[in-house]
């Protein structure tokens, strides 16, 4: 049983390489909860009053995508449970979270980190990190078109996108659940281009035989799927 991770900031295209990766290796995506998601309009309207609402709604969700994929088959996961401290430290340092939700989350967080511990797979196998530059991401955003996560939605929105690809750096430096590796998403659109999607492909299959999660000889027309 393999488990990818994709991390990355808001608009990277995690859920997008997740779709590719996942057809690609016959495994199964996992999706962050967004469309159906009631807290996040909530959040980008009055972040003061939603940021602890809407981090304990991420966290309840992660834990549910987390318990089936590390314990089903080959899955490729949108997000990971290490950047929701990311989300949340980030809103608290801004002054939208009081001391005793951030006591109170931590605590949370880490009784059901313990609890994956107890799980037969505690972490990852890979970790897939996704670059991209405020440009990008914003242009990204813009394409997407959800509408509270527009520039022009919200003036503030400009300084919390930066400040997110400021503490994204440090994160995934200090990052070290399993092995990791990175996307370099300002260059390459491997939505559009096909000889894009297959260099990225080629990156990850590449580190998965390198990590011994892949059979040196494994290629897509082989139909062998990702080792156990
Ligand atoms: N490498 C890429 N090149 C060009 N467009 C891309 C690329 N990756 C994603 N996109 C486009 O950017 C938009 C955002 O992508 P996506 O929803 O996959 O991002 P995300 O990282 O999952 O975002 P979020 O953190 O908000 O869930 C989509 O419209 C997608 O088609
Ligand atoms: N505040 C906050 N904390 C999180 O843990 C978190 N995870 C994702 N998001 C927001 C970013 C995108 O708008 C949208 C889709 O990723 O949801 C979060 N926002």
């Amino acid at each position: 049983m393999t488990v990818i991770v994709l991390s990355g900031p808001i608009g990277a295209g995690k859920s997008s390489l997740t779709g590719i990766l996942s057809k690609y290796l016959g495994t199964k995506p996992f999706y962050e909860s967004v469309d159906d998601n009631p807290v996040l309009p909530l959040f980008y309207a009055d972040p003061k009053k939603y940021a602890f609402l809407l981090q304990v709604y991420f966290l309840n969700t992660r834990f549910h995508s987390i318990k089936e994929a590390l314990t089903a088959d080959n899955n490729v996961l949108d997000r990971s449970i290490y950047e929701d401290a990311l989300f949340f430290q980030m809103n608290a340092d801004i002054g939208r979270a009081t001391q005793e939700e951030v006591d109170t989350y931590y605590e949370l967080l880490n009784n059901m980190m313990g609890e994956l511990k107890r799980m037969p797979k505690k972490n990852p196998d890979l970790l897939v990190h996704i670059n991209v530059s405020y440009d990008t991401m914003i242009k990204r955003i813009q394409k997407r078109g959800r509408p509270y996560e527009q520039l022009s939605y919200d003036s503030t929105l400009e300084d919390y996108y930066k400040r997110l690809l400021s503490y994204y750096k440090p994160w995934y430096e200090k990052y070290d659940h399993s092995p990791k590796m990175e996307i370099d998403g300002d260059k390459f659109d491997f939505m559009a281009s096909e000889k894009d999607r297959e260099i990225v492909l080629d990156q990850i299959v590449a580190k998965l035989k390198s990590i011994g999660k892949l059979p040196l000889n494994w290629d897509k027309s082989t139909d062998i799927q990702i080792e156990a």
